[in-house]
């Protein structure tokens, strides 16, 4: 079935229809994720109406004061998805330990991973913000998960996806074949298929990144920024356009739909926290959707699918988005790897 109303459960029911050993309880499952997330939509559309705005006198696991957007999304989420059968446990950057289904519900297979409202600080600026989640299986005979059940790499990823509260809402989603764009239609209440088979533009000349920590980077990320600064008479011969939403779901969605790269590297002042973004609900469904689009998505020196987390809250180096232009700085970090070998052995040789 392929029409221009199609909603997105008869989009997952028609994909699951041609999964082998599908029960249905994947279908149900991601069924609850979207209702959460037209509840979140709800609210953030009220904005200043509904008393939801503003800062909790609380901090989460970061140490980031809460917003009170962030607590609603966060009971919102755990509201719509534990009752149902399908999960054994939740992770969410606004808690710090596994929340396991409780007892007064039956378990399920999956591990549901997820950023309840992501880009929280621009909720008082009606700035687009989102929401992100990941699906993981649980191991097998795990009826109780704990932490260490949680940290697979993202290649392990069942499916990823965002929600977006922009203008629209939408709701982008991969299970592994391709990426799909669901627009909410408001009136009927139903996320329905709008924009087909995503995929990222090779090229690009656009990069987004907060240039205030600019001090703080890494050699081949300043190279790489410094080039495209010097645009068409530089080394790269054209000239460069730059957009930094600070909303990772509205950055990524941007770069989804016209091209572009995303940069939250490693600098001098995150050393000790390892990055900014994290690495479970945050960089690798981003990850999955952006390489299932076609793009490419690596800490500089590593692919980010492939790192085995050893933490839940875990932060990472991300640089994502069109393929071409993330080659290049992957390029640029081995240049300065390569650099930093040449020079020991040379010290080595000078003694
Ligand atoms: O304020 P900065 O340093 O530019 O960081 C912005 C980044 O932080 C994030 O907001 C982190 O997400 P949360 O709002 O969920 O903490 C990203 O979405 C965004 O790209
Ligand atoms: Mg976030
Ligand atoms: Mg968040």
């Amino acid at each position: 079935m392929h029409n221009n109303r199609m909603t997105i459960t008869q989009f997952i029911i028609e994909e699951q229809r041609h999964t082998k050993g599908a029960t249905g309880e994947f279908t149900a499952l991601l069924n609850d994720i979207v209702t959460a997330c037209k509840f979140i939509s709800n609210a953030v559309n009220h904005g200043a109406l509904m008393d939801i705005m503003g800062a909790m006198d609380t901090v989460n696991i970061q140490g980031e004061v809460q917003k009170k957007l962030d607590v609603i999304s966060n009971d919102i989420f755990i509201q719509s998805n534990e009752w149902a059968g399908h999960l054994a446990a939740m992770v969410s950057e606004e808690m710090e330990e596994v929340y396991p289904i409780p007892s007064k519900y039956p378990r399920g297979k999956y591990l549901l991973v997820f950023d309840p409202l992501d880009g929280s600080s621009n909720i008082e600026n009606n700035v687009s913000i989102g929401t992100i989640f990941s699906i993981l299986r649980c191991p097998d005979g795990v009826t109780n998960p704990t932490l260490t059940d949680f940290l697979q790499a993202g290649t392990r990823q069942v499916c990823a996806g965002y929600a977006i509260y922009g203008p629209a809402t939408m709701l982008v989603l991969t299970t592994g074949n391709g990426v799909n764009g669901f627009t909410l239609d408001k009136n009927v209440g139903e996320f329905v298929l709008t924009h087909p088979h995503i995929m990222i533009p090779v090229e690009t000349q656009e990069f987004a990144i907060n240039m205030s920590n600019m001090r703080f980077w890494e050699s081949p990320v300043k190279r790489y920024i410094d080039e495209c600064l010097a645009g068409k008479s530089g080394v790269r011969g054209k000239d460069y356009n730059m957009r930094w939403i600070a909303s990772m779901v509205a950055d990524v969605h941007r770069i989804l739909m016209r091209g572009g790269v995303y940069l939250y590297p490693l600098d001098s002042k995150l050393a000790k926290k390892g990055g900014r973004l994290r690495l479970l609900y945050e960089a690798n469904p981003m990850s999955f959707i952006v390489e299932q689009a076609g793009g490419l998505s690596s800490t500089g020196r590593e692919r980010i699918m492939e790192v085995t987390p050893t933490q839940l809250h875990q932060r990472i180096p991300v640089i994502l988005g069109s393929k071409n232009e993330v080659a290049h700085i992957i390029a640029y970090h081995q240049d300065s790897l390569k650099e930093d070998a040449d020079a020991i052995k040379n010290a080595l040789y000078a003694c």
